[in-house]
């Protein structure tokens, strides 16, 4: 579990973090969206004791970073995965990492292994490529076997391959119980990644909940009609108050639900061809919340006044 409360960080006139308060609930994968300047990166910062927050506090298992003992045990964190001696091979570098720590040095072989790094296991990390790099800041990561993850930004870079592996890694860990924060700006992925969703604009949190609810908050589903009856199908829902419009000679309505359409066409004898829902998209429904101040306004009231 991780949690934050009120945490806030100005930066001279700049407010980075502004009274932002979540958490990030275990089993789950939950990912951290905001735009450009949001604040992700700080936020993160503060989590992990590396940046003291102006007001507010973070919690890491119920404990402020700096009150763990042995912190690798309880968080492990890719932020920056040049940050590695270039001159030290990856598996000096966990070795180092492990005994500074308290872990057993074996310990290094293992992750080396989870990550698919053993077969490079005595190359220079200097030498590494980007991929290679973010597999070894992972297994730094995974050292201490910790409860609580956090990934910023753990794609960049990786082909495809690579972002396959690391989805699959994060629901891994997500399924034996760890908590597990990720952000990216790679929307299509974390609509494949995350479960739950804390989504920030200006420091702010815009919205914490599920993947599907955020999408669906936000955009407009409609549902595509295939049928040889379509004149008819059309007047049909017109009259019931729906939008009809014809898209490669498909009808796109929306304003009824596909359940509806679909016993309308059974009550009235219109064969249907196709009858699918349309959902909005994660990148849609994120450009439609972060967009500007207002809408951010807007969603907050509505979101209060759902519970
Ligand atoms: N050390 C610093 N000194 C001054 N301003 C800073 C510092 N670190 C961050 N900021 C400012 O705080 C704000 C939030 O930055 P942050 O890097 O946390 O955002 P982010 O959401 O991670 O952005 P990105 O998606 O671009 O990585 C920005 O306006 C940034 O310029």
């Amino acid at each position: 579990m991780i949690e934050a409360v009120g945490l806030t960080k100005t930066y001279g006139d700049t407010v980075a973090v502004d009274g932002l308060s979540f958490s990030v609930p275990p089993g789950r994968v939950t990912g951290f969206l905001g735009p450009n300047g949001a604040g992700k990166s700080t936020t993160m910062r503060m989590i992990l004791g590396l940046d003291n927050p102006t007001a507010g506090h973070a919690l890491i298992a119920g404990r402020r970073y700096r009150d763990l003992r042995r912190p690798l045990r309880t968080v492990g964190a890719l932020l920056d995965a040049a940050w590695v001696h270039p001159n030290r091979s990856a598996r000096t570098h966990l070795r180092w990492l492990a005994r500074s720590n308290g872990i057993p040095a074996g310990r290094a072989e293992e992750v080396l292994e989870a990550v698919g790094l053993a077969p490079a296991a005595d190359r220079l990390a200097g030498g590494f490529s980007l991929g290679m790099a973010q597999r070894l800041g992972i297994a730094g990561a995974l050292l201490g076997d910790p409860e609580v993850l956090l990934f910023d930004e753990p794609v960049n870079g990786l082909d495809p391959e690579g972002v396959r592996w690391i989805r699959g890694l994060m629901h891994r860990l997500a399924d034996e119980g760890r908590t597990v924060l990720v952000s990216s700006h790679l929307l299509s992925e974390m609509a494949l990644t995350a479960q739950d969703l804390i989504v920030i604009g200006r420091g702010r949190l815009i919205a914490q909940c599920g993947v599907e609810e955020f999408v669906a908050r936000a955009t407009e589903s409609s549902v595509r009609v295939r049928t040889p009856d379509a004149a008819r199908l059309r007047a049909l829902l017109e009259g019931e108050g729906a939008a009809v419009h014809d898209e490669d000679g498909a009808l796109i309505v929306t304003g009824a639900e596909s359940s509806f359409i679909g016993e309308m066409c059974a009550a009235n004898g219109v064969v249907l061809h196709e009858l699918s829902l349309l959902r909005g998209s994660l990148e849609e429904a994120f450009m439609r919340l972060t967009g500007d101040a207002l809408d951010y306004q807007a969603v907050q009231e509505q979101e209060g006044a759902g519970r």
